[in-house]
């Protein structure tokens, strides 16, 4: 039985603010599992009823077993981490650290204990133990905040998007800091956030979210190489896949006068959407097959390589991106890319579902 489990949740503010529409998902001892999706898509308000901060319309949230619908914030033993790090502004970082441990009435010398493990655990200065949260950097608050939920010892972690107000080097910096301090505390953690990066790189398991609705549940390699649909494909991967709908002539899809070969299909549609990441479009060579001429009408320089944006032959509406190293030239005019068959992906036009 996984620690943490949520059973066909449905939230509802009101008839027509249904964050929530029926959530199942389990997560396992030492499982970081990160819910990521667009902004309004649900993310916080699940999180919010693991915590109990909110009550679900139906369904339960389970811990060890137990139903948590009834027990309050207080009692489930959850430790949340806010974006906002959520400190106490009158209170020192050490008596920050030590609240939830007052609250519950831990003896002092257990409290003192606690906090210097969390403070070597985390490569907190003690010197910063006596400071106020005011006199702290932002990644040194969010450091506090960690240890006081590390500090707490509960069955399941919550963290709700906590690296969105530091700036790219330290999120990138505090984001390894995390994943290796949560890897070792072996209970299940849920994460936020709106930053596909951040919850490729953090997850064993990822929970993309739309409109409440739960659109694929798995690992980031498997969201990454087999999104379940055009919405999950087009979310996760930067920069985004290329998706394209095309009309299907005999055994192909066209994509502007160029003839792709479709996938084996049980019955071929008049339309069909084409899905390619920018990277496993290159410049093609001699060998390549089923070759896709165009101009290329945009060029972004990206250091280490060049995204090229390229108008198809005969497809007005049809544009390819193509991430190609910086040091390959081209000629703007007429370029020609090739689409490995391994790479391609595709989607039926009406719901989106991934189709081979
Ligand atoms: N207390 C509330 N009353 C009514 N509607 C609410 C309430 N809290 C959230 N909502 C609505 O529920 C939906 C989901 O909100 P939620 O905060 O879970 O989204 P999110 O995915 O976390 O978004 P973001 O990334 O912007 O924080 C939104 O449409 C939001 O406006």
């Amino acid at each position: 039985m996984a620690k943490l489990q949520l059973k066909n949740i449905r939230k509802e503010y009101n008839s027509k603010t249904v964050p929530i529409k029926d959530l199942s998902v389990d997560v396992d001892d030492g499982e970081f599992l990160t819910f990521v999706g667009p902004s309004g898509c649900g993310k916080s308000t699940t999180l919010r009823l693991i915590a109990g901060l909110e009550e679900p319309t139906k369904g339960e949230v389970i811990i060890n077993g137990e139903t948590m619908n009834a027990v309050p914030p207080g009692e489930r033993n959850v430790s949340m981490v806010f974006q906002s790090y959520a400190l106490y502004p009158h209170m020192r970082v050490a008596e920050n650290i030590a609240s939830p441990l007052k609250i519950r009435k831990t003896p002092e010398g257990e409290i003192e204990q606690r906090i210097s493990e969390v403070v070597q655990k985390l490569d907190l200065e003690k010197s910063l133990l006596d400071r106020k949260p005011r006199q702290l950097s932002g990644g040194q608050r969010q450091r506090v905040a960690v240890a006081r939920a590390l500090v707490r010892e509960p069955e399941v972690f919550l963290l709700d998007e906590p690296l969105s107000n530091l700036d790219a080097l330290l999120r990138e910096q505090v984001r390894a800091e995390l994943k290796q301090i949560f890897k070792s505390q072996n209970k299940p953690v849920v994460y936020v956030t709106h930053d596909q990066t951040e919850a490729m790189t953090l997850s064993t398991r990822i929970a993309l979210l739309y409109d409440g609705v739960l659109q694929q549940l798995d690992t980031p390699y498997q969201i990454y190489n087999y999104p379940a649909n055009s919405f999950v494909a087009g979310f996760m991967g930067s920069p985004q896949m290329n998706l394209m709908t095309v009309n299907c002539k005999g055994q192909k899809a066209m994509l502007g006068d160029f003839g792709i070969t479709l996938p084996e299909l049980s019955e071929i549609p008049s339309q069909i959407v084409l899905g390619i990441r920018p990277e496993d479009v290159h410049l093609a060579t001699e060998t390549d097959e089923e070759v896709v001429t165009g101009k290329v009408i945009l060029v972004e320089d990206l250091g280490k390589e060049q995204l090229l944006t390229v108008q198809v032959e005969g497809g007005t509406d049809k544009q390819l991106r193509s991430l190609i190293p910086a040091d390959q030239s081209w000629n703007s005019d007429q370029v020609h890319l090739a689409l490995p068959v391994h790479s391609r992906h595709w989607f039926d036009v009406e719901r989106g579902n991934r189709l081979s």
